[in-house]
């Protein structure tokens, strides 16, 4: 792993300006202006990424473990420090789904689900109707006064979706939320996270080990590569998740954009 000389006392952190008072103009719902990260130890995460996610538009981001993913939602979601560049978000109203479920284990499913929505200051009767909604959506309804505990590793991780779905968020951040869970019912997750996507037009930056996940979920496709963590192309989907077809030739062209992303991340693993 490459490591930065830098230390970490010589960049300036700089935390996440969400609009309206960002330094960078923002069209978007998000903006990223040539940020980097150093973390502390002067590792060089990130260097250099540019990229703005359109209101509305679903981004999603491949690349192998330890390019810098996550650290540029977290930075996006404000939860980790920019080294330089800026970062501008046009909303406060954000849900993130974590890696691992990050459950509250002495609450209920029903209550864990409710909790970001009662966080936004969500009205009662609405989160009570989004959380029925979001139970449902992620086929637990048979477990709303269960605990954690009581789960397996993939329901709890439905529960962690459910919440970010009830949240009435206008930008979600997804950290391989669908990475613990059988195809069958990752495959469900997948279509009910569109169905709601089509419904509420939310924005958002999704995280996938899946290449076939990124290209059909996404509008757009960042491919990213490592040491450091950059990003390599952007790909736009020809059947983004507007359309909800499925046909031949939908298929056929998501079968493509499948073969050039992972042509871009050869490509990458060749140059390292
Ligand atoms: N707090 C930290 N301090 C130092 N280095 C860190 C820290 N957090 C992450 N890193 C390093 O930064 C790099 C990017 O990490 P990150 O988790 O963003 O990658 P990723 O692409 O999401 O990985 P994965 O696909 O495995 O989840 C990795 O090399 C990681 O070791």
């Amino acid at each position: 792993m490459s490591q930065h000389t830098a230390t970490p006392e010589s960049v300036a952190e700089r935390a996440v300006t969400p609009s309206p008072d960002a330094a960078v103009p923002l069209t978007g719902a998000v903006s990223f202006a040539a940020v980097s990260k150093v973390y502390d130890n002067g590792f060089t995460a990130l260097d250099g990424i540019s990229l703005e996610v359109g209101v509305g538009e679903i981004v999603t981001l491949v690349g192998p473990s330890g390019c810098g993913k996550t650290t540029v939602i977290r930075m996006a979601a404000g939860l980790t420090s920019v080294s330089s560049g800026e970062i501008a978000r046009s909303t406060d109203r954000i849900a993130y789904v974590f890696q691992d479920a990050t459950l509250l284990p002495w609450k209920t499913v029903r209550r864990n689900v409710e909790l970001v929505a009662k966080l936004g200051k969500v009205p009662p009767d609405v989160r009570a109707r989004r959380a029925t909604d979001a139970i449902r959506a992620v086929e637990l309804e048979r477990f709303e006064s269960a605990l954690p505990r009581q789960l397996s590793g993939g329901m709890r991780m439905r529960v962690s979706l459910a919440r970010a779905m009830a949240a009435d968020a206008e930008l979600m951040f997804m950290d391989e939320p669908f990475a613990a869970l059988d195809e069958f019912t990752r495959e469900e997750m997948q279509q009910r996270l569109l169905d709601l996507w089509r419904a509420e037009r939310f924005s958002a930056m999704f995280i996938t080990h899946s290449i076939r996940e990124a290209v059909l979920l996404g509008h757009r496709i960042v491919v990213m590569d490592a040491h450091p963590g950059r990003i390599v192309d952007v790909v736009t989907s020809p059947h983004p998740p507007t359309e909800d077809r499925d046909d031949h030739e939908r298929a056929l062209a998501l079968r493509e954009t499948e073969e050039r992303v992972s042509g871009l991340l050869a490509e990458g693993r060749g140059r390292r």
